[in-house]
């Protein structure tokens, strides 16, 4: 798996023969207190399929219609290579990137996934640990299953200074919008994050044949309780909405002074008006595959959107990353940092606030490796010219 005995391997040991294992936990200190877990990111994932109830695991796997896009989403980093740099001189590595609502020890961030008490009784809670001690962000999601404010509080037991972003939907009632913002902000999040890509449900066929529609008893989406219009003690639905427009983003963005980011663009054109708009950034993404089977791998649509957005706001790439290496290509292509989904819920899944240590580790672990081979300091040394297509070693632009 790893190569190679722990050569001055940087800020973590990382590569030494030792590190295969299994899954067992070893009972030892993990990342964020709890027992270390050991596996790649394909046994976790193996060990959540064991786990977990099939509906549940196929609700997290799956995609929409013939779930092409979510393979194109890790096919596409196959279908490109790193063209190292060598002899820069560069003795130390320094992952940290600074973005609007916080500091992230790593280029890497938890997107927003729904309900991760479907994945491990501590659900959301356990995510938020184990981000807060991995010194990253968790995007906590509209769709959680542990309210906002009880999400924000454990990532702040871990480090009183972690940093804690909402993920909500535009809803078509803007008072219900208000209330959610109104909540995350007294919940002490430091940035919101709208999913634009959802106008209506994406259809996922594993759903359907499962006939897995509803949380199961004692679950609920705990952020859209006692909302406006809503049943008093009870939850509204999570609404999306095709009337949804520009406007509603103006209006989200007056009602509060936290940054904004705009999540799911992938057109170009929606980047630049996300600018025009005052988005604090833009996350491309296609939202895992979940949404529309017909849109390209996010990462092929990752050049075009920096290149429009050209610096005025940083761009977040989500979908597809299963690897540090994958981590760099995105970063040279122009991304300040990237989401993760999946692998989060798999390492929930085999093994809680463990689990995500693990998966966090992993990553920033093969990045900071990767980033050495690229005779690189710090992510602003991935340059553009690092990515060529695979099977061409020509570099697109070399300067
Ligand atoms: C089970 C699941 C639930 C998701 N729920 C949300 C959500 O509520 N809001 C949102 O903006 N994105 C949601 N996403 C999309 C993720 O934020 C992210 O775009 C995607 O998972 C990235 O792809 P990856 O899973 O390949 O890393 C969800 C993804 C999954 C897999
Ligand atoms: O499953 C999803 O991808 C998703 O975004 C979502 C949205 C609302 C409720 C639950 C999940």
């Amino acid at each position: 798996m790893s190569g190679g005995p722990a050569v001055n391997g940087g800020p973590t040991a990382g590569g030494g023969l030792s590190t295969n294992g299994g899954l067992s936990t070893n009972g030892g200190p993990g990342v964020s207190g709890g027992p270390t877990v050991h596996g790649d990111l394909a046994e976790l994932r193996e060990r959540a399929r064991a786990v977990l109830d099939p509906a549940h695991y196929d609700y997290y796997a799956g995609g929409v219609g013939d779930e092409v896009v979510l393979g194109e989403n890790e096919a596409a980093f196959r279908r490109l290579a790193l063209l190292p740099r060598v002899l820069r001189g560069r003795a130390t590595r320094d992952l940290a990137v600074d973005l609007p609502g916080g500091r992230l020890a790593l280029p890497v961030l938890v997107a927003p996934t729904a309900f991760h008490r479907l994945a491990h009784p501590d659900g959301e809670l356990a995510t938020a640990r184990a981000a807060a001690a991995a010194g990253t962000v968790l995007v906590s999601g509209v769709a959680s299953t542990v309210a906002i404010a009880e999400v924000v509080a454990a990532a702040r037991e871990v480090d009183a200074g972690a940093a804690v972003w909402f993920q909500l939907y535009p809803h078509p009632e803007h008072d219900v919008t208000a209330c959610l913002v109104r909540r995350a902000e007294r919940a002490g999040c430091t940035a919101l994050v709208v999913t634009a890509d959802s106008p209506v449900f994406g259809r996922h066929r594993r759903d359907a044949e499962h006939g897995f529609h509803d949380l199961p008893e004692g679950l609920a989406a705990e952020n859209m309780r006692d909302l406006p219009g809503g049943p008093p003690g009870g939850t509204r639905d999570i609404a999306m909405s095709p009337a949804v427009s520009w406007a509603d983003l103006d209006r989200l963005r007056a009602l509060t002074s936290l940054p904004v980011w705009l999540k799911g663009v992938l057109h170009p054109r929606d980047a630049v008006l996300a600018v025009e708009h005052g988005a604090a950034g833009v996350v491309v993404s296609n939202h895992g595959g979940r949404q529309c089977d017909l849109v390209p791998a996010a990462v092929d649509a990752l050049p075009a959107v920096v290149e429009a957005v050209a610096g005025r706001v940083p761009v977040l790439l989500d979908g597809g990353v299963r690897g540090g290496g994958d981590v760099a290509v995105a970063l040279a292509l122009g991304a300040a940092a990237v989401g993760v989904g999946r692998p989060v819920l798999w390492g929930l899944a085999a093994a809680g606030e463990a689990g995500v240590a693990r998966v966090l580790d992993l990553l920033r672990d093969e990045f900071d490796h990767v980033l050495a081979l690229c005779g690189g300091r710090d992510p602003a040394d991935l340059t553009r010219d690092l990515v060529v297509p695979r099977g061409t070693g020509v570099s697109a632009r070399c300067g």
